[in-house]
């Protein structure tokens, strides 16, 4: 039975992602600037090798001197100086010399060639060579790798180990780029209690807050875990006042479905910016976004079972997250993968069922070597064991009731960086 005030994930996916924007960008050090999307085209104010310097440590040498060289007939040259990495004086060298050179230093000028030091006697006041190296080899030229004015990193570029490498090699310290985002997490829910406090049989430990904040840390956001709230509106409403200054982001879990003290709903629904309704996906039916405060800061309300906060999570709070930042793509990507058992879901809802997914990495067959993903565990949205034990969510989409073992799907991969 079609559910007339439903919508469908593809909706409610768009109205979260139009309740914010990519945060502006700021100068951050390298250091803070891991992991973050680049904000400018940075243009190498320098060229790498920035000088003309030793691949080897051996002697420098006219390659000319010494062509013809071997262990029959070796060429003996006098050593006259040493240039160790680091070294700013500029030598020249004359013909029919040699100077000692270590990996990197600068090679004197009138220097074509390096001789390493398995080529030689490794002679002190002088030489002995048994080997010819080319005319450049063993010299690593100037720009040959960057030229300067290149753009190294360009702009919606994610600063990975590679690229804030390569900024500081070119002289960079600071780099204008996306800042994590400040998330706020809290729970709501008069039964629940801290983890390391006493339980009794009307009372349950809190588990939605450290998760959520856990999952806003790992996909790349700063997270300040408020929380439990008790479930009175006036209590909830001054909370989140208190924290907007802070935040970037509200989530919140729990009290927003249909019973006596849903407390966020309560609190919210005269914010006319709010959306409260259902979606049609399961778990994670009753969902709540919009803005708050005079800053109009993103909220977004996920359902306060287990499952269901965590799949919300996933599929409308990360790409959120990943929008503030200016990362690209949004939403973690569909995996295929062929199901070991049969699974069966309601009609009408995108199931999001717990998986165990693995990619083989051996030899074989197509079939042998394609993805696969097991089952874990039942549907129940309360479920967080069989959640923890698994490492994906299979989908499964609204027209479908049943898919058989062998046949594929699509999968989000929990634990794939993107
Ligand atoms: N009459 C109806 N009842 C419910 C409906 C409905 O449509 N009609 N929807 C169900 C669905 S689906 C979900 S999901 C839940 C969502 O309810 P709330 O968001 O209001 O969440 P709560 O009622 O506060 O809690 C639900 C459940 O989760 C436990 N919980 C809550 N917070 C935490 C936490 N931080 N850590 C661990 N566990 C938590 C809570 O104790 C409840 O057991 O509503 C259904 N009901
Ligand atoms: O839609 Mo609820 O999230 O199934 O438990």
């Amino acid at each position: 039975m079609a559910d007339q005030d439903m919508i469908g994930v593809p909706e409610f996916f768009e109205r979260v992602m139009e309740s914010v924007e990519p945060l502006a960008p700021m100068s951050h050090s390298l250091q803070e600037a891991s992991g973050l999307a680049c904000a400018e085209n940075v243009a190498a104010e320098l060229s790498l090798p920035s000088f003309d310097n030793a691949s080897m440590d051996g002697y420098a040498v006219v390659s000319a001197d010494v062509a013809g060289s071997t262990p029959a007939s070796p060429t003996v040259l006098p050593v006259v100086g040493e240039i160790g990495a680091g070294t700013a004086r500029i030598m020249a060298l004359s013909p029919g010399t040699a100077v000692k050179i270590m990996t990197g230093a600068p090679v004197p000028a009138g220097c074509d060639a390096v001789v390493p030091y398995e080529w030689t006697d490794a002679g002190v006041a002088q030489v002995r060579i048994d080997k010819a190296p080319k005319p450049l080899q063993h010299i690593r030229r100037a720009g040959e790798d960057v030229g300067r004015g290149d753009v190294v990193v360009g702009a919606n570029t994610v600063l990975g180990p590679r690229q804030i490498g390569l900024l500081a090699a070119v002289g960079r310290s600071h780099v204008y780029s996306r800042p994590k985002p400040r998330v706020v997490v809290l729970s709501t829910g008069s039964e629940l209690r801290d983890p390391g406090s006493q339980v009794g049989h009307d009372s349950i430990y809190d588990g939605n807050s450290y998760m959520l904040a856990a999952a806003a840390r790992a996909a790349g956001a700063i997270a300040y875990r408020v929380g439990i709230v008790p479930d009175d509106p006036g209590t909830f409403l001054e909370t989140v006042h208190d924290q907007l200054v802070r935040a970037d982001l509200v989530v919140t879990s729990g009290g927003v479905s249909a019973g006596d003290y849903d407390v966020v709903k309560a609190a919210l629904s005269g914010e006319p910016d709010m959306w409260f309704g259902r979606v049609a996906m399961q778990p994670g039916k009753p969902q709540g976004v919009g803005t708050i405060g005079e800053d109009r800061t993103p909220i977004i309300t996920l359902p306060g079972n287990p499952v269901s906060a965590y799949v919300s999570f996933e599929v409308f709070v990360l790409p959120a997250i990943r929008k503030l930042m200016g990362l690209t793509p949004y939403a973690r990507p569909l995996r295929r993968a062929l199901l070991t058992h049969p699974v069966s879901s309601i009609e009408g809802k995108r199931q999001f069922l717990r998986g165990d997914y693995s990619v083989p990495t051996g030899v074989g067959g197509n079939a042998a070597r394609a993805a696969h993903v097991t089952p874990v565990g039942g549907p129940g949205s309360h479920m967080l064991g069989d959640l923890a034990a698994s490492n994906a969510l299979i989908v499964v989409p609204e027209s479908v009731t049943r898919v058989e073992a062998g046949q594929p799907v699509h999968v989000l991969a929990l634990d794939e960086q993107f």
